[in-house]
């Protein structure tokens, strides 16, 4: 059809009388066809696609089932694809892919707050088109710059129009000197002088706008990394159980400037193509139409062969970055750090990382190697098709110069003529693409913003906040039960009723994995129990903002985490007060930490190095210690806060943190494998499986000769002076210790025959 329409324009004769009609008729036809064609075409992709699976709360595209994915890792937990044939699921709009492992979760109750977890955001249904927009209000908020650019844009793409234009009046400015010299220097020479001055505003306009469009990027980038880590920082401790640090540095680098591309693309490449197009059209038009007519007409068979051949290199392409991204990734888990380098280098594990290492790169190389060759082939078709349409063009054209004798077409507006449809030509290939790029772009908006919107389950800011000095320190648990979002099979905590009035010492004992750090980090609001309510001085902690119940709490973790700055610093990290130095000296003697420090050569001002990795694990124990001496917490949670000590620093610290407490009046919650720090707490409760299977004093649960007598048994026998040493303590110190009468009211505990079947608990897990 379209060729017919092709030939119809060379071989009719026109009546010069009606030469508008047949004209515009003609040219309707051809407008009619390509519609036509574009119309076909999308019902017949329409009933033909493949239908992908959308999993709206895991990602924002269709997933497909697909195999041989090779070094592909799964976006939510990062594991490379795995098993004979690496399937997955994955998005063939952006470099998205699920491992089946993650999948199979897709459906379970959890599910929102699956992965990359809940990212509660604001309500607003997500879309490109909601990204895309939400792209273009935070641009907004630069409009003056964003105005410029815009004004340029318009500028330069005008004067570029008219560069052909100028162009062929040059040939024909020559060809008419060659005739007569008179007139032809003239007209050669104006348009000369009009072009070079069309040259230099363009070059002018483009560099202005190249400028205001890159202090609008980069303007945009920076407030987005400030929402983005704003936003990072303030969600809870569940949303850094799922997400990888490398997917945070990811999203705050690269997503944070390529979520600014949808930009770049509006401006380079949509508005400034159809203002090429639109503008060329109406130049070619004006030159002849006659040629403009038959050129269009073979828009369409090439457009069709050109998509028809580059379809399965786009599907070979779109599976290439992952790898190389994968590659590039690949370095990034398996380069060694401070201290993954000592796993990998004990047991010798180097030719293990290296293979895994060049096998990612091979992968990648293999992918790259098969687009290069297609690529190839699509670009050597595509230039015959150009080529084709430029040879047709010149062909009808020339007849027509050599026909009329320049009088109907003259040489230069042939020229100009050739020079408009390679700018079409351009123009339409580059709007091709820019749908894809926008859908691209807006997969890492998706992500960042997703990221920006995200709310904590816990928000520190909500809730009635407390004043730290009215703070009593009673805590009370009723049926707490937990389970992390991460692991939403198991049920960690499966009902705890405890309580602990101020001033007591609760110590936490049983088998490794029973739950005790989980009840600390729920005392500490680090999560939301499940079920159940903690009660604080009477108040449900629910209703308390996190952050005030947090100032008020000391905690000492089993893996103590510094920060890469000096000790001071980190010492008085988040303290929310002014300190002196002497303040902070007294905190470290009390803590047994001064004497270290002094050794090192520049004391307080040492830097510890990344997770204080230029330390040991008891001077960085003794460093947790005394931040605690430095905050005077209300409640101070101890799990494992001495493991790391030899027996005299431990007998030493121990002492310190007694009289700290005798001093604080604080609740204390203790976890220790060690006995002998806790036969002096108030009330001791073991803990197994996710349940309070025993609670007393410790002479109490001896009497008893259960589950904690055995534990004790098998302690004495391996530590047997230990204890005694501490007991023998314990008895000299009378009624100085913190030993306050027995407060522990045993309420009603929620007990399952998992109790009975307790036989042994091992300390030591
Ligand atoms: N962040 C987490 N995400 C998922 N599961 C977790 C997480 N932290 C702990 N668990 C699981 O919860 C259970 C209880 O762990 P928890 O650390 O509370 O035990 P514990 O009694 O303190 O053990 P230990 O004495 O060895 O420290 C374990 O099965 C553990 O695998």
């Amino acid at each position: 059809m379209s060729f017919y329409n092709g030939i119809k324009c060379i071989v009719y004769h026109y009546d010069p009388r009606f030469l508008v009609l047949q004209g515009t008729l003609q040219a309707l036809t051809m407008v009619i066809i390509n519609v036509e064609y574009f119309m076909l075409k999308t019902i017949l992709n329409k009933f033909t696609e493949e239908q992908g699976e959308l999993i709206a709360h895991i990602h924002m595209h269709p997933l497909f089932f697909e195999t041989g994915l090779k070094c592909h890792g799964c976006d939510i937990c990062s594991d490379q694809m795995k098993g004979p044939h690496y399937v997955a699921y994955r998005c063939r709009t952006c470099d998205f892919d699920l491992c089946p492992r993650c999948y199979k979760q897709k459906d379970k109750t959890s599910a929102k707050g699956f992965g990359a977890r809940s990212l509660r955001g604001n309500g607003e249904q997500i879309t490109t088109w909601t990204y895309f927009r939400r792209i273009v209000d935070l641009a907004m908020d630069f409009w003056p710059t964003l105005v410029a650019a815009l004004v340029c844009l318009v500028i330069m793409q005008s004067l570029q129009i008219l560069a052909p234009k100028l162009q062929g009046s040059i040939f024909d400015g020559i060809i008419a000197y060659l005739q007569n010299p008179g007139v032809g220097k003239d007209r050669f020479q104006d348009a000369m002088a009009t072009y070079v001055t069309i040259m230099v505003l363009q070059g002018a306009f483009s560099g202005l706008k190249s400028l205001a469009q890159e202090l609008v990027q980069r303007r945009m980038a920076c407030a987005v990394r400030l929402k983005l880590f704003a936003s990072v920082i303030r969600m809870d401790i569940a949303f850094f159980d799922t997400m990888h640090t490398g997917q945070l540095t990811s999203r705050m680098t690269n997503d944070a400037s390529q979520m600014t591309q949808p930009l770049n693309t509006l401006l380079n490449d949509l508005l400034a193509n159809v203002l090429l197009l639109v503008g060329g059209m109406f130049m070619a038009f004006r030159t002849s139409w006659k040629l403009s007519i038959l050129a269009l007409t073979i828009v369409p068979p090439i457009t069709y062969s050109y998509r028809s051949l580059s379809m399965p290199s786009g599907r070979a392409a779109s599976r290439a970055p992952s790898t190389a991204l994968t590659a590039k990734r690949t370095p990034r888990r398996r380069m060694p750090s401070a201290t993954s380098a000592r796993s990998v280098a004990s047991p010798p594990r180097h030719a293990f990382e290296s293979n895994k290492y060049s096998d990612s790169i091979n992968t990648a190389l293999g992918h790259g190697v098969k687009n290069a060759y297609v690529g190839a082939s699509v670009t050597a078709f595509s230039t015959y098709l150009n080529l084709g349409t430029a040879v047709l063009i010149l062909w009808y054209g020339g007849q027509l110069v050599c026909d009329s004798e320049g009088k109907i077409m003259s040489i230069g507006s042939l020229i100009t003529f050739q020079l408009y449809w390679n700018m079409m030509n351009n123009a339409f290939i580059s709007l091709g693409n820019v749908f894809n790029d926008l859908i691209r772009s807006s997969s890492a908006a998706e992500r960042v913003l997703s990221l920006i919107d995200a709310r904590p389950d816990v928000n520190p800011d909500e809730g009635e906040v407390l004043v730290r000095e009215t703070v009593k320190g009673h805590l009370k648990l009723r049926g707490i039960q937990f389970r992390y979002r991460s692991r939403p099979d198991s049920i960690v905590l499966k009902g705890i009723d405890m309580e602990m009035p101020p001033g007591t010492t609760t110590a936490l004992v049983g088998k490794s994995g029973g739950g005790k750090s989980t009840l600390v980090h729920l005392l500490m609001r680090f999560y939301e129990p499940t079920a159940g309510e903690i009660i604080l001085d009477g108040k449900d902690t629910k209703l308390l903002s996190s952050k005030s119940v947090r100032q008020c709490c000391g905690f000492v973790a089993q893996d103590t985490q510094l920060f890469s700055c000096s000790i001071e610093e980190n010492l008085s990290y988040g303290l929310g007060r002014d300190h002196s130095k002497e303040e902070v000296i007294e905190a470290c003697k009390a803590a047994n930490a001064h004497e270290f420090i002094l050794e090192m050569e520049e004391g307080y001002e040492t830097r510890v190095g990344e997770k204080g990795i230029m330390l040991s694990g008891g001077q960085k124990q003794r460093l947790a210690v005394a931040r605690c001496f430095l905050r005077k917490p209300r409640m101070l949670f101890l799990d494992e806060a001495t493991s790391a000590l030899d027996a005299e620093n431990e007998a030493i610290v121990q002492g310190a943190l007694e009289s700290l407490l005798l001093e604080l009046n604080s609740t204390v919650v203790l976890i220790a494998h060690r006995l002998s720090t806790v036969i002096n707490a108030t009330q001791i409760c073991v803990i197994h499986k996710g349940l309070i299977v025993e609670r007393g004093t410790h002479d109490e649960l001896v009497a008893k000769g259960g589950v904690y007598a055995q534990l004790v048994s098998r302690q004495l026998s391996r530590d047997a002076s230990a204890v005694i040493g501490a007991k023998k303590a314990k008895d000299t110190k009378n009624n100085q210790t913190l030993a306050t009468p027995m407060t522990c009211t045993t309420v009603s505990d929620s007990r399952s025959e998992e109790q009975s079947q307790v036989i042994y608990c091992d300390p030591a897990g």
